[in-house]
């Protein structure tokens, strides 16, 4: 599940509004009255950032803040201040901290910057809120349409869902489509990647473990499928599930009930699975890299997503969607803007990448770019076809923008897990560390301890 946001307000009435805030936009949060109880609150469950008031009982908002920023200097911090007190947010932002609002805080404002902390930290933010029945989906094509539609019938079915489609169309933005239009919006949405890690992780990770199941099994630890609970089990990639956990998987579905690590006592499986794959899993069963039993059970609802070469009235929408929310997320106001030529040329291209790929270019280019619009000669020449490699200027976005979008791809797959994220790279996790930081994707100040690792 995502990390919270961390509310530390000792005015019981703000925080809980400012949590009600937070949660209506999709955030997950926990609270702390206080300077201490937020310091225990993090030790048990590192937040993704840490909202605090400068005035609080006892040690203030900047204490907090060095404190925090001595032993976890990855968690950002905002702080809020009364009007009037500004020399409290110079001295936070001395301290650390990344950003301060002055109360009474401007809702709007605090979520704009949330995402954009959040965000350029690589977090998984919730979708922007749109109209209901779109679920952030954005597109005009047929095949977009024709998916919503199928989404509405299916999502208040309990029936295992299949999605496929290449990398980056969109899978698991549809998986919690389906989630949040189903009567278990209210319960959790648990993605796991079954490509991230080796066997044995697999099998703890999904059905959890107890206390001495296996060295270093130090406590005990729910699975992705206990903590879905009567929620949503997304799992991604389920084409690469190791065979014996297969097996496992299967006869847990079968019998809906399944057992952590180490123990006997059954747990009833009462989540929905929507599983995922951009691999042709029929294939796979015929290859017998799949067992077919398990295929049909997961495959009750196949949804395929078109890649988006194939849909290409989408590229637009998406072009002028990703350009109002990455500017909006990294504060560029007005938004940036594309000339119809550079436009013409995204349309053009066949994004092997999809989605995914439109996205980190055109995030790339609005930070990049000075000017007000992005114009054709600044696209990257692979984009351009023939016609833009013929020896010109480089443009400068051409950065070793692969490499980049490798590494970003692995630790998005593993919800920002380095040491997992390097497995799927097949690095060590030092090495994985040195290319982020050569990447930029590494504050200075980022420790070399676990501490660097997501939730
Ligand atoms: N129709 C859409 N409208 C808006 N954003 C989209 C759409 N489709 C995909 N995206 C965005 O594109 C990115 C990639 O989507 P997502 O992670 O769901 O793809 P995926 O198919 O699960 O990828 P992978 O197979 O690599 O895990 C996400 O940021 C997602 O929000």
């Amino acid at each position: 599940m995502e990390a919270p946001i961390l509310i530390v307000e000792d005015e019981r009435n703000l925080r809980r509004v400012l949590a009600a805030v937070l949660a209506a936009e999709g955030f997950a949060t926990s609270e702390a009255e206080s300077a201490e109880a937020a310091l225990e609150s993090i030790r048990q469950q590192p937040p993704a950032l840490i909202l605090t008031d400068q005035r609080l009982p006892g040690r203030s908002g900047t204490d907090l803040l060095r404190q925090v920023k001595s032993t976890y200097p990855e968690i950002p911090v905002i702080i809020t201040t009364a009007y009037g007190e500004i020399e409290h947010a110079v001295d936070a932002i001395k301290a650390g901290a990344e950003h301060y609002l002055t109360k009474p805080v401007d809702e709007g404002e605090l979520i704009a910057l949330l995402r954009q902390v959040l965000g350029q930290r690589g977090r998984v933010l919730p979708p922007l809120r749109q109209e209901p029945r779109r679920h952030g989906l954005i597109g005009v094509s047929r095949a977009i349409e024709t998916l919503l539609e199928v989404i509405d019938l299916v999502a208040p079915a309990p029936s295992n869902v299949l999605i496929t489609g290449e990398s980056g169309t969109g899978k698991e933005l549809v998986a919690r489509a389906l989630h949040d239009a189903s009567p278990r919006a209210g319960q959790p949405f648990v993605a796991f990647n079954c490509g991230a890690i080796p066997l044995e992780l697999v099998e703890s990770e999904i059905f959890g473990f107890e206390r001495g199941a296996f060295t270093g099994a130090t406590r005990s630890q729910a699975g992705k499928l206990e903590m879905a609970a009567s929620g949503t089990l997304f799992l991604d990639e389920v084409g690469d599930m190791p065979l014996p956990m297969q097996v496992k998987l299967l006869r847990a579905l079968q019998e809906r009930e399944f057992t952590r690590l180490g123990t006997h006592q059954a747990l009833p499986l009462q989540a929905r699975i929507v599983a995922a794959t951009h691999i042709d899993l029929a294939q796979a069963v015929n290859d017998g890299r799949f067992r077919e039993d398990l295929y049909y059970r997961l495959n009750v609802i196949p949804l395929h997503i078109p890649p988006l070469r194939e849909r290409r009235a989408d590229i637009a929408p998406l072009v002028r969607h990703f350009l109002a929310k990455i500017s909006a997320d990294i504060g560029r106001s007005p938004p940036i803007a594309i000339s119809s030529d550079a436009l013409a040329a995204l349309e053009a291209y066949d994004w092997p990448g999809n989605i995914r790929q439109l996205e980190n270019l055109l995030e790339r280019m609005i930070v990049l770019s000075r000017g007000p619009e992005i114009r054709r000669q600044d696209l990257p020449a692979e984009l351009l076809g023939k016609a833009g490699s013929d020896g010109g200027p480089a443009s400068p976005f051409d950065l070793p923008s692969l490499e980049r979008q490798t590494v970003l791809s692995a630790l998005e797959k593993t919800r920002f897990n380095q040491s997992q994220a390097a497995v799927l790279l097949g690095i060590s996790r030092k090495q994985l560390r040195t290319k982020m930081k050569n990447l930029g994707l590494l504050g200075d100040h980022d420790n070399d301890d676990d501490l660097g690792d997501g939730d």
